[in-house]
């Protein structure tokens, strides 16, 4: 865990401590993220994470402290107000004005910061580009279907030169088909442009597709936080109880099988086989692994129809239940254990059986491996 600094002498960071009552529930939170790419605050329904977002746009006032890089927006003696924050607030429901055109409500923001003589770091044209808007400039946001009025919320924040983005559940009111349609822009923002995002959600998948550092709450209070692939991979987290635990990893494609269908895709202590063309050798990719495809042997599988076994070391374990045990391995043969971190789902028997503890070399049998990171076709 990690508590906020009291100068920020190190990388440009978010700090941010709150802590106070609302009704019958407390909020005692502090954490330190990079002032750079996604951190997703994540938990379940009710545990804060709103509560937190109010209190850093200012509009929940609770004792504390808020600082971006080294700037403060509160502390004990000073309160920043909301309209003095520099902060772009994407909510669950697009909030579009419906009289104005969706260029005019793209530039409601804009004008009302650059006409103030704030400098302009994110232009109409990028975010028209990035946001795949420009077919859909002099339409009334009346006639858009729900992932488009979001790409409109979010460029119309980000038209307002936002020295930090907060996002709350942006896509939660949207059909599977719709968040399937917006992610990869959110994806291409991030992978764009420099703004710091606070992101909210309560939907592991979109957490991790997009976030780069996690925010782990709980009743309130702070779990954990630390980036994605650290805390996906602690076994003693919530997360890793959750049905769908698994971690995302970058990925090199390292060459193709075209008589079988197949690329390599190189991983920190491994190379993977996965069926598709995943693009040109040296594509940077970020791949999914669901602990519930890894299986774990003492020996390398003879007769097996799965592709990838690859030799690995056990750092840790923690049983879930009676019945399972979630193993964390190393992917590579050294004894360091520097590879890529993988979590394996395993039942408590086999465990008991092959004599399994931490330590051990193994071998890392990998069913399934999604790919993340989509490309979004140009507009
Ligand atoms: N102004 C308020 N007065 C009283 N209770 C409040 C107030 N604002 C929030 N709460 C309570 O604080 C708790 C945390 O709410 P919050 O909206 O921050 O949770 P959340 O994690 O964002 O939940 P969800 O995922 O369901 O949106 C809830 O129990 C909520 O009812």
């Amino acid at each position: 865990m990690t508590a906020p600094a009291a100068s920020s002498t190190e990388a440009p960071a978010v700090e941010a401590a709150f802590r106070g009552r609302l009704g019958t529930f407390t909020l005692d939170v502090a954490f330190r993220a990079p002032a750079r790419g996604v951190t997703a605050l994540f938990g379940p329904s009710g545990c804060g994470k709103t509560t937190v977002l109010r209190c850093v746009a200012g509009l929940q006032r609770l004792d504390g402290r808020f600082a971006i890089d080294g700037e403060v927006w509160q502390d004990a003696g000073s309160f920043r107000p909301t309209h003095k924050r520099p902060i772009g607030y994407v909510f669950q429901e697009a909030n579009l004005f419906p009289h104005l055109s969706v260029r005019a409500n793209l530039l409601y923001g804009h004008r009302r910061t650059v006409g103030r003589g704030l400098p302009e770091t994110i232009r109409e044209a990028e975010v028209v580009e990035l946001l795949g808007l420009s077919r859909l400039l002099d339409r009334s946001p009346r006639n858009l279907s729900g992932g488009e009025r979001q790409r409109v919320a979010v460029g119309r924040a980000l038209l307002s030169q936002p020295r930090l983005l907060l996002m709350d559940e942006p896509l939660a009111a949207l059909d599977r088909f719709s968040k399937d349609d917006i992610l990869p822009y959110l994806e291409r923002l991030h992978d764009v442009l420099s703004v710091p995002v606070l992101y909210v959600s309560h939907d592991i998948a979109e957490v991790e597709r997009l976030a780069d550092h996690l925010v782990l709450l709980r009743e309130g209070r702070l779990v954990a936080s630390g980036p994605l692939q650290d805390l996906q991979s602690d076994p003693a987290l919530p997360i890793a109880r959750m049905p769908e635990a698994g971690v995302t990893l970058p990925a090199t494609v390292a060459g193709h099988d075209p008589a079988y269908g197949l690329t390599a895709l190189d991983l920190a202590g491994g190379r993977l086989q996965v069926p598709g063309d995943l693009g040109p050798v040296g594509a940077a990719r970020r791949v999914r692994i669901a602990a519930s495809d890894v299986s774990l042997a003492r020996h390398p599988p003879e007769g097996s129809t799965i592709l990838n076994a690859l030799p690995a070391r056990i750092l840790a374990a923690e049983p879930q239940d009676h019945v399972q045990v979630m193993a964390v391995v190393a992917l590579g043969d050294g004894a360091g254990g520097t590879g890529a971190r993988v979590l394996a789902r395993v039942t408590r028997k086999s465990w008991d059986a092959l004599a399994l503890a931490p330590g051990q070399p193994v071998f890392v049998q990998i069913k399934g491996v999604a790919l993340v990171h989509q490309e979004v076709a140009p507009d």
